[in-house]
């Protein structure tokens, strides 16, 4: 069997016990440990020397490399958050274009092919994720690297209308025409993909599902990201299990509500924040009977959008508990700490209510690690926006809109609510969805259609000595 080749932006901490708060870094690299490989990225560390780290850990051999500040500003901070990010989440109002950040993301993704070419054995499987490292196979095919390579884009892929907004959208979407396979989240955003490909680029849709364009030929699919259902459930569990710290006599039983995000304006924490305050006005009766902790660990916070989402943030959560708590009831508990996955899932495991509103988002693992910490005998009720992937599966949680502030509140009334039979029979049927599309199906459907797809003549790809280092 061919050897895997991960390339991702973030590569998930090496060392045992770290957090890694982010999707991309969670399920990569749970389907790494079973496969075995190579993983190789950025390794978070930005300097005027970057250095190259090979380390090998139990089946996996991380090759991370430094970066210099200008490649981290233009292609990570710039072109990669503060333009691709917002507009990919249909967020144009919080975007901006800058020509050199553009031009430092090509760069940075030609020097990242060029380290990893002679890593490189002729039969390995390349597998490439996210915006970051859009243009990678380009610069890959440019210096004659001949593997097969598979791109999957975690976050969503937004409407021609919306995609054409970024400058150079023909150049960019021109690039991904290199890989062999393309992965999305959902039909939705593949739909999208092909909607720009032929109505854009006059591209054409094969009679064998494949496409056409810029004289490459080559396949779009549908890959819902997931969870390893029985870890969770393991971990969930074993957290309920340590002691607890001795409750006071006095002490109430609340139920909780929780909601786990990077701190990100495309996770709706501002609504959802509204929506709570909104929920104890309207049902006073929950009053002193729930809290609601929000964990949410700061993430990309030199980019000036989560500055000022922050700030937003620290204010209303104040306004909520200035106006709410008593000297023996906190509403509502904001915690910007990360926490380790263990720590996570028992906390959701004992939340009756998982509330994940994201304005737009790509899968949200949240949603499906909610569901699989729940004790089956008495599970919680998940609250989820109709805009975050896992909606397409998790069709059985309480499915909101997050632009409705009244609908949220309605909704976590309801939750507080529901009957053990209720909660057990969507619980039940969500668990089928999860264990259906878990991160091992994920894998597994990605590699086989990209081996399936096997290697053919490809137009040649004239260099282009901008992007060339
Ligand atoms: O690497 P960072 O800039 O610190 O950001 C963390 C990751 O955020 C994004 O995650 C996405 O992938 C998840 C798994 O597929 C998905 O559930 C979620 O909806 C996405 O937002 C980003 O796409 C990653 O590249 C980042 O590493
Ligand atoms: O303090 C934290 C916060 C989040 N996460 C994990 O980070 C991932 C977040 O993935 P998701 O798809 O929900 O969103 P993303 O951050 O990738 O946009 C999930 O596996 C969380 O359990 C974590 O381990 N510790």
């Amino acid at each position: 069997m061919s050897r895997l080749v991960v390339v991702s932006n973030r590569v998930a901490p090496i060392k045992a016990g770290k957090v890694a708060a982010g999707g991309l870094a969670v399920g990569v690299h749970d389907a790494l440990r079973q496969a075995g490989g190579i993983w190789f990225g950025w390794s978070g560390d930005v300097s005027s020397t970057p250095q190259t780290n090979t380390e090998v850990v139990g089946n996996i051999t991380y090759v991370t490399m430094g970066l210099t500040k200008q490649d981290y500003d233009q292609y990570y901070r710039g072109f990669s958050n503060a333009t691709l990010w917002p507009i990919f989440h249909y967020r144009i109002d919080l975007a901006r274009y800058n020509r050199q950040e553009y031009e430092g993301y090509r760069r940075v993704n030609a020097m990242l092919a060029e380290k990893l070419k002679p890593l490189l054995k002729p039969d390995d499987i390349i597998w490439i994720h996210d915006y970051h490292l859009i243009p990678f196979a380009e610069a890959c095919r440019q210096i004659g690297i001949r593997n097969r390579i598979g791109f999957f884009l975690h976050i969503p892929f937004p409407p021609p209308e919306i995609l054409t907004v970024i400058p150079p959208h023909n150049e960019l979407l021109k690039t991904l025409c290199f890989y062999d396979l393309i992965g999305f989240q959902t039909e939705t955003d593949r739909l999208a993909f092909q909607d720009y490909m032929t109505r854009e680029v006059r591209g054409i849709l094969e009679t064998d599902g494949s496409l056409t364009a810029y004289g490459q030929n080559f396949r779009a699919g549908v890959y819902p990201i997931g969870v390893v259902p029985d870890e969770i459930q393991e971990l969930a569990e074993s957290y309920r299990v340590r002691p607890r710290p001795q409750r006071r006599t006095t002490d109430v039983a609340r139920k909780k509500i929780i909601s786990v995000d990077r701190l990100d304006y495309s996770k709706g924490l501002l609504e959802r924040f509204r929506a709570y305050e909104a929920f104890l006005e309207r049902y006073p009766e929950h009053r002193r009977a729930v809290e609601f902790i929000q964990i949410a660990p700061t993430s990309r916070s030199d980019v000036k959008t989560y500055q000022t989402i922050r700030q937003q943030l620290e204010s209303l959560a104040g306004h909520i508990n200035g106006w709410l708590s008593d000297l023996d009831w906190t509403p509502l508990h904001y915690l910007n700490k990360s926490h380790d996955r263990r720590a996570l899932m028992g906390l959701f495991r004992e939340a009756e209510i998982g509330f994940v509103t994201p304005l737009r988002d790509g899968m949200n693992l949240v949603a499906k690690e909610y569901v699989a910490s729940q004790d089956p005998e008495d599970p919680g009720v998940l609250v989820l926006s109709r805009f975050a992937g896992a909606a397409r599966e998790l069709t059985s949680a309480l499915i909101i809109n997050p632009y409705d502030c009244i609908g949220m509140a309605e909704a976590l009334d309801r939750a507080m609510r529901m009957s053990l039979t209720e909660r057990k029979d969507r619980y039940e049927h969500m668990m089928r969805a999860i264990r259906a599309a878990d991160l091992n199906a994920w894998r597994d459907n990605f590699l086989r259609d990209l081996r399936a797809f096997s290697s053919r003549p490809r137009a040649e790809v004239p260099s282009n000595p901008l992007f060339t280092v």
